[in-house]
């Protein structure tokens, strides 16, 4: 299972940081939705130029303009790109077109979807790569909340899935026994004294590398 480091933060600059401390330890790097809104697609050209091995993931949670969106995410360096699972199906069609152009992906982020594993499906057969089983901050941030919504949601599903929503090196094995491709951490990670110790004992509590 790879290692998703999703950078929620306002600036370029700390997002270099922030990948220069866990680079060794993850295989993606997220340039959160706050941050691209902030610094725009400069920050993904950045973040691509320093890390050209690293998979560059533009959380753009695309909701309309799919075809443009992800066609100038991808011109800017970006290797994955979120469209949102509420949008129009013609959304996604769009997006999809777009990273086949590129010889790219595009990832639904099923964030605010009821039956996500019914939409995992659908969005799969319109051309995903694959899906976010998603529980944005606002969701996490209510009482009783546990991952394992998504993660019955993404073994259901039969598709490839990431799970986000908290992950930390507690959880993770959970992540891994339940199917997913890719286990999504962002606040374990950054909000850590040391970026690069919380990035590498994430890794080290994934049980099966792959
Ligand atoms: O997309 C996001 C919020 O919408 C976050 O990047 C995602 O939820 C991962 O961060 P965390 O591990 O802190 O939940």
């Amino acid at each position: 299972m790879k290692i998703q480091f999703a950078m929620d933060t306002l600036t370029t600059e700390q997002a270099l940081q922030w990948a220069a401390a866990a680079a060794p330890h993850v295989d993606i790097l997220e340039l959160g939705t706050p941050l691209i809104k902030s610094e725009g697609l400069r920050a993904v050209t950045a973040v691509k130029e320093a890390h050209p091995d690293k998979v560059v993931f533009a959380d753009l949670k695309t909701m309309d303009a799919g075809a443009l969106e992800a066609e100038i995410a991808f011109t800017a360096g970006a290797d994955l790109v979120t469209v949102l699972g509420t949008a129009d199906d013609s959304t996604i069609v769009g997006a999809v077109e777009a990273a086949r152009r590129h010889g790219k992906g595009i990832v639904v982020d099923l964030i605010g979807v009821k039956d996500k594993a019914r939409r995992a499906q659908e969005v799969v057969d319109l051309g995903a790569e694959l899906v976010e089983m998603h529980a944005g901050l606002d969701e996490q941030a209510q009482e009783g909340y546990s991952l394992d919504d998504l993660l019955t949601a993404g073994r259901a599903s039969g598709v490839p899935f990431s799970v986000a929503g908290g992950v930390s090196a507690s959880t993770v094995a959970d992540v891994q026994t339940a199917g997913a491709q890719i286990a999504v951490a962002g606040g374990a990670i950054y909000s850590a004294d040391d970026i690069g110790a919380a990035a590498q004992a994430l890794r080290a509590a994934v049980t099966v590398p792959v």
